[in-house]
């Protein structure tokens, strides 16, 4: 069976769903194909469950950083009441995602995609031809590659568990190792992060992450630098990683040592789609080496953060480009948050490149005595604004705080505004806020 399309989607996560509903309101012909669940990565198994566990790391915090002031008696997280509460929110999402699209009539697959050897897009017993095609496949957990690499356990895995163990360690200390770490530590779990060199969550502030590091080391979460894990055996009912004088038995192993592009079960070499080993090449209309071929979101090749609001916008991108807009798509700045307490957030000119450079000031502040911090014995508050001196603007942030969410959107804005800060300064904010207190810190 063979039937045609305007345009064929492979992927039915964020970046698919969004465009297929923005195809339908052009009243073109859409087809999405999704092999697992509906919504993707971020609804299902990424952000939004993540930060649904992490209100367990928020409320237990708050509590704890409030003993003595006002506040007595101590909270703890009920694992499996947490995750149920997860899953109220989760188990609904992919049907109900695949039944919006359909009542938006998009076709909808439950199959794997792929490019046959004549290049004809097969899901499953159909033949899906499409005037255009658009991979949007996104990324799956990287595994090393050490022996006893099955008994890793993955991102999907932690936001699925049963029971919290008593000791789990996560391998490779990016977003998602910080991220998890601090939910399992909430959880009552003895947690170890192990980051093969001295540069965890590399892309930021190294001196706030290092504070971000002594802060959680002091919680007692146990971090094991320039670690490299060679090898994990099981032993009894725990797993012993091991490496060079480094030896740890944990109950749970995590890799969270970076995504690898959903490219190389689909058959790209069929069609003549380039990849490298970040994802699909695009050129700046998000068309692949295959004129036919378009793709978005994290399975593209980039060095931008692979994240839910630019799968987004790429998305919304390819539906203006196939309604006949011709303009090169063009990124604003991209806030990114490593959320945890402290979370640690950044967008603009990295601190350290503004530290060497002239034509910026950098502005450093502790925040951490300041009335809204003080108010919830917030214990790790600091914020770095980069500014470019001639045209008297924020060009650059990063705030380590609890609150670091609502900063840094702020800061977002002013960058691509491009607003002068003696006319932010003019503005009447409500108060007493985080937000407010950005007039503070410029
Ligand atoms: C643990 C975790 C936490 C995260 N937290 C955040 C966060 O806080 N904020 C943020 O902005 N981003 C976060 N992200 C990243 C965010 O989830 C992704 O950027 C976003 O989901 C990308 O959307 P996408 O549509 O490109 O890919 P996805 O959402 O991954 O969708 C791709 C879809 O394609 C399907 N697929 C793959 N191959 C095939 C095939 N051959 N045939 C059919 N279907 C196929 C997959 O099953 C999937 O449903 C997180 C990610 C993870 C893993
Ligand atoms: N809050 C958010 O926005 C959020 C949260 C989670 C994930 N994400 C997205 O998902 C992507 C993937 O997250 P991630 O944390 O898996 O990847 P990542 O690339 O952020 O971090 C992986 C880390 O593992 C380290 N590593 C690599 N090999 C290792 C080894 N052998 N031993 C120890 N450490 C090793 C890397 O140096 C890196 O620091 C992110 O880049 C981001 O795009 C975003």
């Amino acid at each position: 069976m063979t039937k045609q399309y305007d345009v064929v989607i492979l992927g039915g996560g964020v970046a698919g769903g969004s465009l297929a509903h923005s195809l339908r309101r052009q009243h073109k012909t859409v087809a999405v194909v999704e092999d697992n669940l509906f919504g993707g990565t971020c609804p299902n198994r990424g952000c939004d469950p993540k930060k649904i566990l992490l209100s367990g790391l928020e409320v237990t915090q708050l509590v704890a950083d409030m003993q003595g002031n006002g506040i007595s008696g101590k909270v703890s997280v009920n694992w499996p009441d947490l995750m149920r509460h997860k899953r109220q929110y989760t188990n609904p999402i992919s049907t109900a995602t695949q039944n919006g699209l359909k009542s938006d009539g998009v076709d909808t697959y439950h199959e794997h995609a792929h490019f046959n050897q004549d290049g004809l897009l097969e899901a499953g017993n159909a033949v899906l031809a499409g005037d255009k095609y658009v991979i949007a496949t996104g990324q799956r957990p990287a595994i090393l590659d050490i022996p006893g690499k099955q008994f890793f356990k993955t991102s999907t895995d932690f936001l699925n568990l049963d029971e919290m163990p008593a000791d789990v360690t996560f391998i490779g200390g990016g977003y998602i190792g910080f991220e998890l770490a601090g939910i399992a530590h909430a959880a009552g779990a003895k947690v170890h992060l192990i980051h093969h060199n001295d540069r965890p969550l590399k892309q930021f502030d190294q001196q706030l992450v290092g504070q971000a590091v002594d802060h959680l080391s002091k919680l007692g979460v146990d971090f094991h630098m320039d670690t490299d894990v060679e090898e994990i055996t099981q032993v009894g009912d725990q797993f012993v990683l091991s490496g060079d004088d480094f030896r740890l038995p944990t109950d749970m192993v995590f890799c969270t040592a970076g995504r690898i592009p959903n490219v190389d079960t689909i058959g790209l070499e069929n069609v003549g789609v380039k990849t490298d080993a970040h994802g699909v090449i695009v050129d700046d209309h998000l068309q692949t080496s295959n004129p036919n071929i378009f793709a978005m979101g994290d399975v593209v090749s980039t060095k931008r953060p692979k994240l839910t609001p630019v799968a987004g916008y790429e998305a919304a991108y390819l539906a203006n480009y196939f309604n006949g807009a011709a303009d090169k798509i063009q990124f604003n700045s991209i806030p990114t948050i490593v959320f945890g307490q402290p979370s640690l957030g950044q967008v603009g000119l990295p601190s350290s490149i503004a530290a060497d450079d002239s034509r910026y000031m950098l502005i450093t502040n502790d925040m951490t005595a300041w009335y809204s911090y003080h108010r919830l014995n917030e214990p790790l508050a600091k914020a770095k604004v980069v500014i470019n001196r001639d045209t008297e603007t924020v060009v650059g942030a990063t705030v380590l705080s609890n609150h670091a969410d609502y900063l840094i959107n702020i800061f977002t804005l002013m960058i691509d505004k491009q607003m002068k800060i003696s006319d932010f300064n003019k503005e009447i904010l409500a108060y007493p806020t985080f937000a407010s207190d950005v007039q503070y810190l410029v």
